[in-house]
């Protein structure tokens, strides 16, 4: 895990962002490659050590709206498709806030169409997430609270920057959210099925 950390401080914010599947310089061509769909989820994936780096970029919360959720997902399935990837460092691309939560305008006045698409986006983000085959390490480099604790709940490790500042935790009943059952039994009472 460390050198995974290790690969992702080296990977790093040296990102350029608006690419598709863009190489980098000669020397590091079909070793390392970008692709984002509509530039709220990043990411750079490294060939040569499997790990990809994957930031959260819709500022200034990092709010998973329903385009940021749809995006997430396509980029769970390019990275589930490539063979050379091993391993997923989730992390956000702002300074002090991993992902402010479902973002509860989706919610708020809209059509049940549109909240039942909106909900089903939520579901497909946490099956790709909790169902992926990758080795999964959420880097939680600030505020997480709601749906950005359960993503992190949702990966196989989770470390968080030692800010007294941020805080993680399940806050959506405070909203007047319950969190879905699937989701509570399957994340919160795991003993139910083991
Ligand atoms: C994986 C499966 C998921 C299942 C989900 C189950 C249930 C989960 C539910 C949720 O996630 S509910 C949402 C929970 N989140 C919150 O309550 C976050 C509240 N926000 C904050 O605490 C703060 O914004 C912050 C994250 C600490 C950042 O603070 P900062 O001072 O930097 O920014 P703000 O000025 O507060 O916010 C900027 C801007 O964004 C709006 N906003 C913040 N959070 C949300 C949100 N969740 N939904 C919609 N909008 C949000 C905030 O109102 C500001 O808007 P403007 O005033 O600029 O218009």
């Amino acid at each position: 895990m460390a050198a995974l950390l290790k690969q992702s401080a080296r990977l790093g914010l040296s990102g350029r962002h608006g690419q598709v599947f863009c190489r980098l310089p000669w020397a590091l061509s079909f070793q390392r490659y970008m692709f984002n769909a509509n530039k709220k989820i990043l990411v750079e994936m490294d060939k040569s050590t499997g790990v990809a780096l994957m930031k959260m970029a819709n500022p200034p919360v990092n709010l998973l709206n329903l385009e940021t959720l749809t995006e997430f997902a396509i980029s769970m399935e390019k990275l589930e498709l490539d063979k050379d990837c091993k391993g997923l460092i989730l992390t956000s691309s702002l300074s002090k806030v991993f992902t402010a939560g479902l973002d509860i305008m989706e919610m708020c006045g809209k059509s049940p169409e549109h909240v039942t698409e909106f909900w089903r986006a939520v579901q497909e983000m946490w099956l790709k997430l909790y169902g992926s085959n990758l080795v999964t390490i959420a880097a939680i480099n600030g505020f997480s609270p709601g749906a950005g604790c359960l993503m992190a709940l949702a990966c196989d490790y989770r470390i968080m920057a030692d800010n007294v500042k941020y805080s993680i935790g399940l806050n959506e009943t405070q909203l007047g959210i319950v969190a879905p059952f699937w989701l509570v039994t399957r994340e919160l009472r795991p003993s139910l099925f083991s």
